[in-house]
């Protein structure tokens, strides 16, 4: 049993206005050349995703739950980092009712310095019953994938590093913790390679990092569940971000904001401020 069931009418009407556009694609007419993207996570009520790093855990009731398997089987692709790929060992599938292989979401691992070994894993045994796709591990090595990654119909797909980014780096350079690809460059990479929809769930850097790029996100929805997970969580709290007089200013803020209650859970949807 999957514990997902399906959403009322009035649900899914809540959530029509924050799904990617039917197409998939932007229809605002902005850069054609990147992904809708839309950022999701469950948080608790002092801004936690998870009790300490590297720890699963559960914060999304049944309903809340139901509601991230509804928008993953609505995106083309869903993204987490290396750390949720290790702590977590997701399936990163959809096991919304009635969800086939065609409307599994692609799964992406942003994973650069190839942290995370993908055998036996959970996303790898969905694959082989046919309940997933076969992972896309965003890499910057300049290698052969795992040789289970290939067996399974799964690839690399190699981005290059942000040149601004800590230490520099390139082609086939083993990096260092600092060393980042833009979100730019990963985003289009995937776009390039026909995601026209992206739902991006975490974790912490993931998160953080791009709600520091307001103009890459199109839409945020957030399940708040009733409780504190306490001092040593991991926390969403992107860097400080300050204007041109020097002055500490809110780091990001939704608009257009709607809120609906999910069983014990809050689900707030926006769209970043930019
Ligand atoms: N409640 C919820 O909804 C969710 C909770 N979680 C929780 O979050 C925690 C994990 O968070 P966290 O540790 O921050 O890990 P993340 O999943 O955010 O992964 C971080 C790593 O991903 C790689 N990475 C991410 N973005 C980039 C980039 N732009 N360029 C290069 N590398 C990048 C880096 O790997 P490297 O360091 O190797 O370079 C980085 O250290 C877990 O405990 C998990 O359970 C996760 C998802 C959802
Ligand atoms: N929406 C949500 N609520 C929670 O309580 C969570 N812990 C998460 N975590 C995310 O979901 C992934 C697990 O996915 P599978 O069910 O294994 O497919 C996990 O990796 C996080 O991205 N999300």
């Amino acid at each position: 049993m999957s514990g997902v069931s399906e959403l009322s009418e009035s649900d899914k009407v809540f959530l029509k206005a924050f799904l990617p556009p039917k197409s998939g694609t932007r229809s605002d007419g902005r850069d054609p050349g990147l992904p809708f993207v839309t950022l999701t996570y469950a948080s608790s009520l002092d801004g936690m995703i998870s009790l300490s790093p590297g720890v699963r855990t559960t914060l999304s009731g049944p309903e809340t739950k139901s509601m991230t398997h509804y928008l993953r089987m609505h995106h083309d692709a869903i993204l987490v980092g290396a750390g949720t790929a290790i702590a977590d060992d997701p399936g990163l599938n959809s096991r919304y009712p009635g969800a086939t292989l065609d409307t599994q979401p692609q799964p992406v691992i942003v994973d650069l310095r190839a942290r995370w070994d993908v055998s036996g894993k959970n996303v790898l045994r969905l694959t082989s019953g046919r309940q997933g796709k076969a992972p896309w591990i965003i890499s910057n090595l300049d290698v052969l994938p795992n040789q289970a990654l290939s067996d399974a119909g799964g690839s690399l797909v190699h981005v290059e590093f942000d040149s601004t980014s800590e230490a520099g780096g390139g082609l086939g350079v083993p990096h260092t913790q600092g060393q980042q690809c833009s979100w730019s460059s990963i985003l289009r990479s995937l776009r390039k390679r026909g995601i026209g929809s992206i739902m991006i769930e975490g974790g912490a850097r993931v998160i953080n990092s791009l709600l520091a790029e307001p103009m890459l996100v199109d839409s945020v929805i957030v399940t708040i569940a009733p409780t504190w997970l306490g001092v040593g969580g991991v926390a969403v709290a992107p860097s400080p971000k300050f204007d041109d007089a020097g002055q500490r200013v809110n780091s990001a803020r939704l608009e257009h904001t709607v809120w609906r209650q999910f069983g014990a859970d809050a689900v707030l949807c926006g769209r970043p401020m930019r």
